[in-house]
């Protein structure tokens, strides 16, 4: 019999607190992490690389489908480094230009069929802690816990303020604020794999929970289903 590693979904739109709580999660746990965005923000970079128009369906599938990424895990101290095409793009691809070009992308159904196998291939044993917009929906549909996870937008946008000047970069409050709610149109919008909770998701809206507040919340929802060991 071909026992599956657990999963643990985490969707939900963009500055509701997902990779930070994945990260914590997978380390806490010891799982395998899988920042699905992070894929869909390098195929934007490696596209604006080669001059590639983020409209053009056949190009982008082919770039997909030969993307040329290494995921080195987090170590003590050090969050997880992401590697394209031999050059460190850790902070390059976190920006909101990377992420709305993510969001185009995204939205194309030959990319996302190119980049399905690949987010599968995380699953590995002990578990795996994956976050996106269509973890739960439709990349690990038999994942044994699904969070949706929200906030306001207005609380979204203050975090991605925050983080976005701790980096130095020079953003304002307003735009990242118009810039959320167009991610969320467009994520939401879209044809294939829509952001939305699935059907056995749990709903957790974080604008009055700190982080360790929404990882206890899911601690517990791991205890009660046993499913961590
Ligand atoms: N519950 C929370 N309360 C306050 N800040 C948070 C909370 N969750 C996440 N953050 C902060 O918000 C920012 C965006 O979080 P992030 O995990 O990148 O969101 P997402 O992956 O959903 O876009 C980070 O700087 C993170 O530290
Ligand atoms: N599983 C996923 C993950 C991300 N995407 C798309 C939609 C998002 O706006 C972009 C960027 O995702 P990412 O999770 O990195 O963005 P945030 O950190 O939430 O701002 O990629 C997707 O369509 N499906």
């Amino acid at each position: 019999m071909n026992i599956q590693a657990p999963v643990i979904a985490i969707d939900g739109p963009s500055g509701s607190g997902k990779g930070t709580i994945a990260g914590l999660l997978a380390k806490r746990l010891g799982w395998c992490l899988l920042d699905s965005g992070a894929l869909y923000r390098l195929l934007a970079f490696a596209a604006r690389n080669h001059g590639v128009d983020l409209t053009n369906e056949e190009s982008l599938k082919l770039l997909a489908a030969h993307l040329d990424v290494q995921f080195i895990g987090a170590t003590d101290g050090q969050p997880q480094r992401i590697i394209l095409e031999g050059d460190d793009v850790t902070q390059d691809i976190r920006n909101e230009s990377i992420g709305a070009g993510a969001s185009q992308v995204a939205a194309l159904p030959a990319v996302r069929d190119a980049l399905l196998q690949r987010q599968r291939a995380f699953q590995e044993p002990p578990g795996l802690v994956a976050d996106g917009r269509d973890m739960g929906t439709v990349v690990f549909p038999d994942a044994p816990l699904k969070i949706f996870l929200t906030a306001s937008s207005e609380e979204r946008a203050r975090r991605r303020y925050l983080q976005l000047k701790a980096k130095g970069d020079d953003v304002s409050l307003s735009s990242l604020l118009d810039e959320i709610r167009a991610r969320d149109e467009r994520d939401t919008q879209r044809a294939v794999a829509p952001l939305k909770p699935a059907a056995d998701a749990i709903q957790l809206d974080s604008t009055e929970l700190s982080i360790e507040q929404v990882l206890e919340r899911i601690m517990s929802e791991i205890a009660i289903r046993d499913i961590a060991g």
